[in-house]
């Protein structure tokens, strides 16, 4: 457990032999580049203000690099609104009023696909060919997959796969929070979403997959950037996996002939993917299903712990839905679920609070915001994380308040006004309704079999990751025992 912390708390510990030579490619790199960063966006004298440091090409990456939501937070209080941040060669343009977050979505002048391809290629190994040719229908497949009205055909089986993980927490005892989410639901979630005789079987095999996910989803942000050579330790995670997903694949080609609804994700993608990169496609996949929900689902727990008040009405709300229940195999339905909105409201709470550090599209034409004009080839980012905090959206933004959420027409669907944590437009996050749903399943679930005691004040989040959700920056134990 502390190793992982601590490895999160110090991600340079990352690059332990690949110093010198990223040092001696980041040089060569600023040499090649100065005359193209002389060009870049030359043309275009409505550009937003650029923050872009003395070193050509490196631009401002070493200090947005240390705490990127601090500097976005700082640099919108000093240029305003809109302005350009220059990092490593890449020029990201941060937009931060509402009023232009349907830009961002809906414009056609912006690109989902051009602005991931890269880290695509980078994280999961899946060439640009390849990417563009099967992402939009993947995207519609997982879309297709997890409407509202599919959850109920997964909500019985994820529920007996977190009975079956929570109760090898044994009678009692103490962990971290993080590490015990992360027993609970990796396995649980892949065997959901991906097939359960596909799941790693054995116990070593499985805290092998533990291990090595973790250190593949610490180091993604920084994998999303550099070739594999300067992340050794990283690099070897993601072909273990790349291996493990493989085996899954053959697993589910032989399966693929189950009926339809009753498909795994992966049995689906089988179908629809024909080209040697089938198993990166499974990776991205986990690694999505997984990313942020494990974070958000420590932080929800860790919200309703430290709250009395919050605590006391969220179990009355789970004592009187699941009443008498066995607390070894207890059942919860779609149904009882729907009788724990105060549940659900302190889950939406905490994805509020912790939601990504920011979302990006590539700018393809040159596209008007206020009264700038963004240049071709731009990253244009948006903050969910600061978005969070407007308080004309969210009074009192910083406090997790669970019943603001009740002004939210859930019944159909519909969140907050200002709430983007799920981005939008047709590449807004595919698998949130299934997020929702398991989070609220796990909350529920826990706190009904196990009486759970915080040991440690609730942590702060790290603000060195801008991609995903934040972690806890130091460690959260907890004791539990078995009602
Ligand atoms: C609380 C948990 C989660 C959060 C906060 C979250 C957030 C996001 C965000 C912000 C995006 C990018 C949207 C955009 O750019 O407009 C995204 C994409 C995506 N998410 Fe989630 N997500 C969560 C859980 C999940 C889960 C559980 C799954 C799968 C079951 C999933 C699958 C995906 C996929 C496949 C994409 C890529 C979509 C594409 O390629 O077009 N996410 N998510």
């Amino acid at each position: 457990m502390e190793s992982h912390e601590l490895a999160r708390a110090s991600p340079r510990g990352l690059f332990q032999t690949g110093v010198m030579d990223v040092i001696t490619l980041i040089l060569s790199l600023v040499i090649l580049a100065i005359s193209a960063h002389l060009l870049f966006a030359g043309n275009y004298p409505n550009a937003p203000p650029c923050i872009k440091g003395w070193i050509p090409w490196f631009g401002v990456a070493f200090e947005f690099g240390k705490s990127p939501l601090t500097f976005i937070s700082q640099a919108r209080d000093k240029y305003g609104p809109v302005f350009t941040v220059v990092a490593a060669g890449k020029r990201l343009t941060f937009v931060t009023l509402h009023e232009d977050f349907r830009t961002f979505f809906m414009s056609k002048d912006v690109d989902f696909e051009q602005a991931v391809q890269e880290p695509v290629h980078n994280t999961a190994s899946i060439s640009k060919e390849s990417f563009y040719k099967f992402h939009p229908a993947c995207n519609t497949l997982i879309k297709g997959r997890l409407t509202p009205g599919n959850m109920a055909q997964l909500t019985d089986h994820l529920c007996e796969e977190f009975n079956d993980h929570l109760e090898t927490l044994g009678d009692q005892g103490s962990g971290g929070l993080n590490e015990l989410v992360r027993a609970v639901m990796y396995p649980a979630v892949m065997s959901n979403l991906l097939g359960k005789y596909n799941s790693p079987g054995s116990p070593f095999t499985m805290e092998q997959f533990k291990e090595k996910f973790a250190v593949y989803d610490e180091g993604f942000e920084y994998g999303s950037q550099l070739p594999d050579m300067f992340l050794r330790e990283w690099a070897s995670s993601k072909c273990w996996l790349l291996s493990l997903l493989g085996n899954m694949v053959v697993k589910a080609e032989d399966e693929t002939s189950s009926e339809s609804g009753n498909r795994t994700l992966l049995q689906h993608l089988v179908t629809l993917i024909t080209d040697k990169f089938l198993p990166n496609y499974g990776l991205l996949m986990l690694w999505a299903s997984l990313a942020n929900a494990i974070p958000i689902t420590f932080w929800a727990v860790a919200f309703i712990l430290s709250n009395p008040t919050v605590y006391q009405t969220a179990m009355e709300q789970i004592s009187a839905a699941l009443k008498d229940q066995d607390t070894r195999k207890t059942k919860v339905t779609a149904e009882e679920l729907q009788q724990m909105p105060y549940v659900k409201w302190c889950i939406l709470e905490a994805i509020r609070l912790r939601a990504p550090g920011a979302i990006t599209r590539r700018v393809v034409k040159p596209l008007r915001i206020q009264n700038y004009i963004i240049p071709p080839g731009d990253l244009l980012m948006v903050s969910p994380y600061w978005a969070h905090r407007n308080p004309h959206y969210f009074p009192e933004p910083e406090e997790f308040k669970p019943e603001r959420w009740e002004k939210a027409d859930l019944v159909k669907n519909v969140f907050l006004e200002g709430f983007v944590a799920f981005g939008g437009g047709r590449n807004q996050c595919p698998g949130r309704w299934y997020a929702i749903m398991e989070l609220h399943m796990f909350a529920a679930l826990i706190l009904f079999k196990y009486d759970v005691t915080l040991m440690d004040p609730l942590p702060k989040p790290s603000n060195l990751h801008l991609v995903g959700t934040q972690q806890p920056e130091t460690l959260c134990t907890v004791q539990y025992r078995h009602r």
